[in-house]
């Protein structure tokens, strides 16, 4: 049982300047600085508990986010069962403000009252709890109670295994920090030995805005790396559809494993459209790093759209909305591989897929977790990556906290950092 009531709450706007580099740029976003709208909170609890939360944004968006965050906080009262949210009206509450439905959220202090980490809470929860957990509404076409209820008791079959080789093991991941769109050739050269000496194996490359271009660096990546090693390509949504179509049948010959994000991340007819055009070529879509809800995942499932199902820890309002996705994806038959990096991605969403992988889908066919080498340092808890896979994290709650020295230095416009960086522009 939760003990403690909500005293205290503070939205902090933290922003790293990731742009001045090139980190994380991609054929839409030239220019991003990785940002957040992080949240504290305090309670009256004995113990001094304390929850985190984080919004990944590419900086101005943490405008839209700092507000809403502080609202949404403060309007849930202060009961802190609500703020945990692990109740499916709870988690019902917290994604359907009205007018406020779309933008991306995360409920804070998850996990944080008990002492495991998230994902083990999660895989200790019985089916019938993990089911009290989700907002079935707009979803029984899909996927009913029941069925979810057969998926997760089958998932506890074999359970106790995979925890034990996943803390041996890992899950496998795949590194994105060679070949952001703004790198140059010799930096993806160098980047992508490293990373090969270092033990990856999967790359993903930025494409979409010169074919020329992206003829070359998937060139330049392939005869680094060889023809067994995998490679995926990312368009960030710069593609219409008939666009997509006719550049990937000019990258097929790297044989990418997917494109992610060829056109708009609404369209989902267009996405069954470009499956269906790629499948003779062997090449899958990937999507979900844009999408908000369990709607338009269920909609991506049912049109037969995507062959890889990218889920977002922040992006997807709450752990509860995560969930309902996972077991979807389980009854469609597609694979899970998570969205990473920006700023706590990677430390959040690997509770995600480890606990899919123990309790859901029970395989690591096809199954890979994005990873981006930034901004780790600023977690207390950053994640452990070991010969290409994560580590279950071993600390209590989501892995959400941030330093506070960090917080402090990358406040915008006041931290340090940035007082310089403004300064530096003025002159
Ligand atoms: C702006 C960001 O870096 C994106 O390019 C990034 O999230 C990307 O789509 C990814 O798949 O990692
Ligand atoms: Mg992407």
């Amino acid at each position: 049982m939760v003990g403690g009531r909500v005293t205290a709450l503070s939205v902090h706007d933290v922003r790293f300047p990731t742009s001045l580099a090139g980190h994380g740029s991609d054929a839409m976003h030239t220019d991003p600085d990785y940002s957040a709208a992080y949240v504290i909170i305090e309670t009256d609890a004995k113990d001094g508990l304390k929850g985190y939360g984080i919004t990944f944004t590419l900086g101005k968006g943490t405008e839209v986010d700092w507000s809403r965050e502080r609202r949404c906080a403060f309007g849930y009262s202060s009961c802190f069962e609500c703020l945990m949210g692990l109740v499916g009206q709870a988690g019902r509450k917290g994604v359907r403000r009205d007018g406020e439905r779309n933008i991306a959220r995360k409920e804070p202090g998850k996990g944080r009252d008990s002492k495991d980490p998230l994902w083990k809470l999660l895989v200790d929860m019985d089916p019938k709890q993990l089911i009290s957990c989700i907002d079935f509404r707009y979803i029984t076409d899909a996927l009913t109670e029941e069925e979810a209820y057969e998926i997760l008791q089958k998932g506890s079959i074999g359970k106790k295994e995979r925890e034990e080789q996943m803390l041996e093991y890992g899950y496998p991941a795949y590194t994105t920090s060679c070949a952001w769109l703004g790198y140059s050739d010799q930096q993806l050269k160098k980047l992508c030995n490293e990373a090969l000496k270092e033990g990856w194996t999967r790359f993903k490359v930025k494409v979409g805005a010169d074919l020329e271009d992206d003829i070359r660096r998937c060139r330049v990546i392939r005869d680094i790396i060889g023809p067994e090693k995998i490679l995926m390509v990312d368009a960030n949504q710069r593609w219409d559809v008939p666009e997509a179509i006719e550049w990937m049948l000019k990258l097929a010959e790297f044989k990418p494993l997917w494109i992610e994000e060829p056109t708009s991340p609404d369209d989902v007819l267009g996405h069954a459209t470009i499956s269906k055009a790629l499948a003779p070529l062997g090449i899958g879509v990937a999507t979900g790093e844009q999408c908000q809800n369990r709607v338009i995942f269920k909609q991506l499932l049912q049109a037969e759209a995507l062959q890889f199902l990218q889920i977002d820890s922040c992006r997807l309002g709450s752990v509860n909305e995560n969930l309902s996705v996972l077991l979807m994806a389980k009854k469609f038959q597609i694979p899970v591989c998570p969205h990473a990096g920006g700023v706590g991605l990677c430390e959040l969403v690997q509770h995600l897929i480890i606990f899919d992988y123990i309790s859901i889908s029970g395989s690591l066919e096809n199954r890979i977790c994005e990873y981006v080498d930034h901004l780790h340092e600023h977690f207390k808890y950053p994640v452990v990556i070991k010969k290409a896979s994560y580590m279950p994290p071993k600390d209590a709650g989501y892995s959400t906290e941030m330093k506070e020295e960090s917080v402090k230095k990358h406040q915008f416009p006041g931290g340090e950092v940035w007082q310089k960086l403004l300064a530096a522009q003025q002159n």
